[in-house]
């Protein structure tokens, strides 16, 4: 016997086969995509190209009072490289496997959370449940370089301020273990290049402050604090007394060398690139302030910010977070363990904190391994049209908050 496929999982498999990869993604292909889909379901669609090339889809379902504050459903549309001789299948054919196991590059990161949005919609409709709040989907790009072009303009723009947005769901991450993650705050990421000038000469002898003794000197500093920051992440408590994830420590990574001209030359520049996450319990500035320090400790050496955030600031999990209340008190109705976490890596949340907008970041991939980035990345279409039916619930709950 064929059993035929559910058509939110066949529309899904269609988002998936959009090769939206960096460095060169099909945003045109993709806006077709959003905006056939737009049309069917009968959503306003609007798109903004603050860079061109660079679009930002935005879909409206107007609610029941436009005047209430609206909810914002965002999704990044592009997703990263794949080594494509590791994996099992063609990443961008989105092959099912017989147990159901969808295979593609984006299916965890974050297509599964941007298709799910629209089938909310559809879901609704179909219920003929208009909740109270205008809810807006956003599908922006770049996020996966940094999302400057794109969240990050969007943010900025008069078109966001008219929006008036109220709060806003984003993309978590896989849970190997029965429960969803929900991040309420992330760390800034800080890509920085070191580059060191000394004297040169002959590789032969024994010249003093050269390019390279400089840089090993800054770079086991930053050893050090990684060193610090791994024995904290190993056996520290934070002050409740509970265990450190990753998003409650810094990170450091030492990701880019270069130098060299020929062995025995001794080279005048060096350069080593750090990727560091820095957590939301970390005063920004004093830190820049330290590791600064590190570099201008040696003469003739700079820093400069490849990728910079300036601000780290969450979402209090409160009683006076009405969102957070609704969601935690939903999630418990319906039997879901929730692990509230700092996200380790970055998403295009951290624009939308920054202006003081309240967003919480769920995926919803529990009992799933993680695999963003990774060879073979995976959703079982069982679990993505669970999702559906919980995203469906939680947002008309959310969207029908009356007073925040
Ligand atoms: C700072 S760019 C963010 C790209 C990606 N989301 C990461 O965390 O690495
Ligand atoms: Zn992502
Ligand atoms: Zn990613």
């Amino acid at each position: 016997m064929t059993s035929t496929e559910n058509p939110a999982v066949t529309r899904f498999r269609q988002y998936l086969r959009i090769k939206t990869v960096q460095p060169n993604p099909d945003y045109e292909e993709c806006t077709k995509f959003l905006l056939e889909q737009a049309k069917e379901i009968g959503l306003k669609s609007q798109v903004f190209e603050y860079v061109k090339g660079k679009p930002i889809v935005l879909l409206t379902w107007e609610g029941r009072d436009p005047t209430l504050p609206a909810i914002l459903l965002n999704s990044h549309t592009d997703v990263v490289p794949v080594f494509e001789e590791k994996w099992s299948c063609n990443p961008f054919e989105a092959c099912k496997l017989e147990n159901g196991d969808i295979i593609a590059r984006g299916a965890q990161d974050m297509k599964c959370v941007g298709s799910s949005y629209l089938e909310v919609i559809r879901c609704l409709q179909d219920q003929d449940k208009q909740p109270c709040r205008t809810i807006h989907l956003s599908y922006v790009p770049d996020e996966e370089i940094g999302g400057e072009d794109g969240m990050g303009r969007f943010v900025e723009s008069d078109d966001f301020k008219k929006l008036n947005i109220g709060f806003a769901l984003d993309e978590g991450i896989a849970n190997p273990i029965d429960a969803l993650k929900v991040f309420y705050g992330e760390r800034a990421p800080w890509w920085i290049n070191v580059t060191t000038r000394g004297n040169t000469g002959h590789g032969s002898q024994l010249i003093q402050n050269t390019a390279a003794v400089k840089l090993n000197r800054i770079i086991n500093k930053f050893m050090e604090l990684r060193d610090s920051q791994e024995r904290q992440l190993l056996i520290g408590k934070n002050p409740g007394g509970k265990k450190y994830n990753l998003g409650d420590v810094t990170s450091v990574n030492l990701t880019i060398l270069k130098t060299g001209v020929q062995y025995n030359v001794i080279p005048q520049e060096a350069m080593a690139g750090f990727d560091i996450r820095v957590s939301p319990n970390v005063d920004l500035l004093q830190f820049k302030n330290l590791i600064e320090g590190y570099v201008y400790s040696e003469s003739d050496s700079t820093i400069e910010y490849v990728q910079y955030f300036d601000d780290n600031g969450y979402t209090p999990l409160n009683e006076n977070n009405v969102w957070w209340i609704v969601l935690r008190d939903f999630c418990k109705g319906r039997n879901i363990s929730i692990e509230p976490e700092i996200f380790p890596a970055a998403t295009d949340s951290r624009y939308l904190r920054k202006l003081g907008i309240p967003a919480l970041g769920i995926s919803y991939l529990k009992n799933t391994p993680i695999l963003l980035h990774d060879h073979d990345e995976r959703i079982n279409e069982n679990l993505f049209l669970e999702g559906i039916e919980f995203y469906t619930d939680l947002i008309f709950h959310l969207a029908n908050i009356q007073d925040a």
